[in-house]
């Protein structure tokens, strides 16, 4: 850090152990060093600046991340940088690539390798040789969504005939909304392809199946014959996603050997017979569980990068009360911006423990898999689908929200909240749009509560529904602020409000005598009860952090403030689900506000530590406003100087444009 530092007097005021929080925060003692090294490493290197990013035009924009990435591959090589290692690299450059699908590919890490590595599982069975896959110098993308369909992947309309002449399947595109439309990598860079088919043969259709085809040539980089590709278009957003190449794909009758399919639910013979697995077809689906259980686990740094920004932000801006020629009032002292500013701060430690939670989950889901015990994939998918809209929905309003507390500078690019919400935000959209992905959640809710009186007992994060009983009809009788502290207080009232609400969709669906046509009448309703549970999972999963040993000193203090300020604003924000189930009474409620704004009191002198614990380089954050040494204005003033428009004082258009208006008013003004 050089010069000043201006946020030192808010640093000195913190109660607890600011380098045991950062360990916290990233998981382990050897998490954070990895991070501390790599985060350093990528901030001392002119070659992955992001100062211009969001002043280039899109094809220098392209060619800049094509540059980037060849670079971080070099280092990867020249440092011999552990898949770990990589990976932070990947994080820290701080820049959506094709290369995100590279790395997952030759490192287990990316994107499409997660979903091959899944998709091959059970191909090993049926498969001699190599894996068609790429491996080396060749790049891949994740072609499933079409222009026509997205969400309804069985609605998928690109072509898989198998032809027994030749042991081979004919790829072909039959209309316009079969294009596959959106895969990032695919525009301009990507070899190869996972594509998402309707497999024919015989002239019978057994529906969406994955096949693995090579797109362009290696030679020349050429689309392949029968292939049309391109990119779909600028998106939302100076820089932000416009660093990747979402593509647009199109088959004219391509012709791929029969082993190109990935046969991990079923399998088509030589002679073309097709025969499904001792499988559930939904394993098709496991692969989008993977990336969804990343992008949780994502959330928490998008949304504590934008809060890191608008916490010191908030240190720094002063706004009226000057009393006798003094220093005015810090932003951040204001009630209404604590309430605005710390439950979002609470949210990203909440997310950041239930990421480390799903991740665990994954992994075990994965293991059973490979022992072929498939009991939990559907609570796995039930969780990361609900986490995942939770998530970021919650960060894509959080960092918009962040834009707002940094009032008029909040909207500058150089704050870095702009081209962070719109990098951000699409979360809400791609692997599964959000809202569609919570009425997944609200279906498994309703199949459990249809079968609570079976002999099958819930288990895991549906276990709360084995005491409907006690949770129908216990009630809050407690009064006291403080008791709203308890973790087994939040727990119960959060249990009984997520079960009520199932429980009273499921009453209302069955009146109808289709349940479907009920369920698509309660749609509304039955996306609220399965947020409801979502958020009870966060802060379940918040609580039992808690339970574990936390050293530092005050470390597990501040967790317990910020556990409290979630749950609170939860509760205060959908207050009316509470009192509306019958669990509290406004008197609570209102105690509970009353406790809410204490915790946020206790958090105001250690807000800037609590920021400063996510270990963020200025360069990560990219933000004027959010810089570790507060210096904001000087350098809001420098930065200025340094967009294109003030390269000269007379802007390019005066003479064409300006000059003969000014000269038309002067005549005007002097005919008068
Ligand atoms: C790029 C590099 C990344 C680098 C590394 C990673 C870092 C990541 C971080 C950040 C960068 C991210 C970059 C962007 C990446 C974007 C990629 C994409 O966007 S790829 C497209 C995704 N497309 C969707 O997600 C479609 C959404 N639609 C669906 O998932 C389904 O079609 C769905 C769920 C809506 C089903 O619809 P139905 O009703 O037609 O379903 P039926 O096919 O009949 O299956 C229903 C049964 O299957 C189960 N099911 C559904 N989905 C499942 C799943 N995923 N797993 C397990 N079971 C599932 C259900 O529970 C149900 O089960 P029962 O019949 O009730 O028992
Ligand atoms: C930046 C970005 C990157 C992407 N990368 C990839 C990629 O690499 N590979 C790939 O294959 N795809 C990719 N996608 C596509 C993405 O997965 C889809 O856009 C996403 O799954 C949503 O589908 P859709 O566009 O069809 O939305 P739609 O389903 O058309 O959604 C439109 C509206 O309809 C609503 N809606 C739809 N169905 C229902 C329903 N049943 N009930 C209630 N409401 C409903 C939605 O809530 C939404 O409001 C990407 C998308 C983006 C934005």
């Amino acid at each position: 850090m050089e010069g000043v530092d201006y946020l030192a007097d808010e640093r000195k005021k913190a109660q607890f152990d600011v380098d045991e929080m950062k360990i916290v925060w990233a998981g382990s003692r050897h998490a954070f060093e990895v991070s501390d090294r790599i985060s350093k490493l990528v901030a001392n290197d002119p070659g992955f600046s992001k100062e211009e990013r969001t002043m280039l035009p899109r094809k220098e924009l392209f060619k800049n991340t094509l540059r980037k990435a060849a670079y971080a591959w070099k280092l990867i090589i020249d440092l011999h940088l552990s898949e770990e290692e990589a990976e932070k690299l990947r994080c820290f450059i701080d820049e959506p690539a094709f290369i995100d699908a590279h790395w997952v590919l030759t490192s287990c890490l990316t994107l499409i390798f997660a979903y091959a590595k899944l998709l091959l599982w059970a191909q090993r069975n049926n498969r001699k040789g190599g894996c068609p896959w790429p491996t080396r110098c060749k790049f891949g993308c994740y072609a499933q969504t079409e222009l026509g369909h997205g969400s309804n992947v069985r609605g998928l309309e690109t072509t898989a005939t198998f032809d027994p002449q030749t042991d081979e399947f004919v790829i072909h595109s039959p209309t316009l909304t079969s294009s596959k439309w959106w895969p990032g990598g695919l525009g301009k860079v990507s070899t190869h392809a996972v594509v998402y088919a309707r497999l024919i043969t015989d002239g019978k259709d057994h529906g969406i199946n994955a096949f693995i085809i090579q797109l362009r040539s290696l030679e020349d980089h050429k689309p392949l014959p029968g292939i049309t590709i391109g990119d779909i278009g600028t998106k939302f957003g100076n820089g932000a996603y416009n660093t990747v190449d979402n593509g647009v794909l199109r088959f004219d009758h391509v012709r791929i050997p029969r082993d190109q399919m990935l046969m991990s639910v079923s399998q088509v013979t030589k002679v073309g017979k097709y025969v499904q697995f001792d499988v559930p077809r939904q394993l098709l689906y496991v692969p989008m569980v993977d990336v969804r259980q990343t992008i949780v686990a994502d959330a928490s740094t998008a949304l504590s990068r934008a809060v890191c920004i608008a916490t010191r932000y908030s240190a720094v801006r002063r706004q009226f009360g000057s009393q006798n020629g003094g220093q005015e009032i810090q932003v951040i002292d204001y009630k209404t911006q604590q309430s605005r500013l710390f439950p979002l701060l609470a949210s990203a430690y909440a997310f950041r423990f239930v990421g480390e939670w799903l991740k665990r989950l994954y992994t075990d889901v994965t293991q059973r898999l490979q022992a072929k015990d498939f009991s939990t994939v559907p609570e796995v998918h039930a969780c990361t689908a609900g986490l995942k809209s939770l998530t970021t929905t919650a960060t894509a309003d959080g960092i918009e929200e962040c834009r707002k507390l940094c009032g008029g500078h909040g909207y500058l690019c150089s704050s870095g909240l702009p081209e962070l919400f719109a990098i951000y935000v699409p979360a809400c959209t791609y692997e599964g749009d959000n809202i569609v992905l919570l009425l997944q959640v609200a279906r498994y809710l309703m199949k459990t509560v249809s079968q609570l009186g079976s002999r099958k007992k819930p288990v895991g994060t549906i276990a709360y529904m084995g005491k409907l009983e006690h949770l129908m009809q216990c009630r809050f009788d407690v009064e006291q602020a403080k008791d709203w502290l308890k973790p087994s207080v939040i727990l119960e009232a959060f249990e009984a409000r997520a079960a009520r609400m199932s429980v009273a969709c499921a009453q209302n669906i069955s009146k109808f005598d289709n349940p479907e046509e009920g369920f698509a009448e309660l749609a509304a309703d039955l996306v609220e009860a399965a947020l409801a549970h979502c958020q009870l999972i966060v802060v379940s999963k918040f609580i039992e952090k808690l339970q574990q040993d936390i050293p530092g000193k005050g470390v597990k203090q501040q967790l317990e403030v910020l556990c409290g300020i979630y749950a609170l604003f939860l509760l205060h924000k959908h207050q009316g689900d509470f009192l509306g189930t019958g669990y509290i009474t406004s008197k609570q409620a209102s105690v509970a506000n009353e406790q809410l704004r204490a915790l946020y009191s206790q958090l105001r002198p250690n807000a800037i530590s609590l920021v400063d614990a996510f270990n963020y380089t200025d360069h990560f954050l990219g933000s004027i406003l959010g810089r570790y040494d507060g210096n904001v204005y000087p350098k809001l003033y420098e930065a200025a100087w340094k967009d294109p428009l003030n390269e000269s004082d007379v802007p390019d258009g005066f003479h064409e444009y300006i000059r003969p208006l000014l000269k038309q008013q002067l005549l005007q003004t002097a005919r008068l």
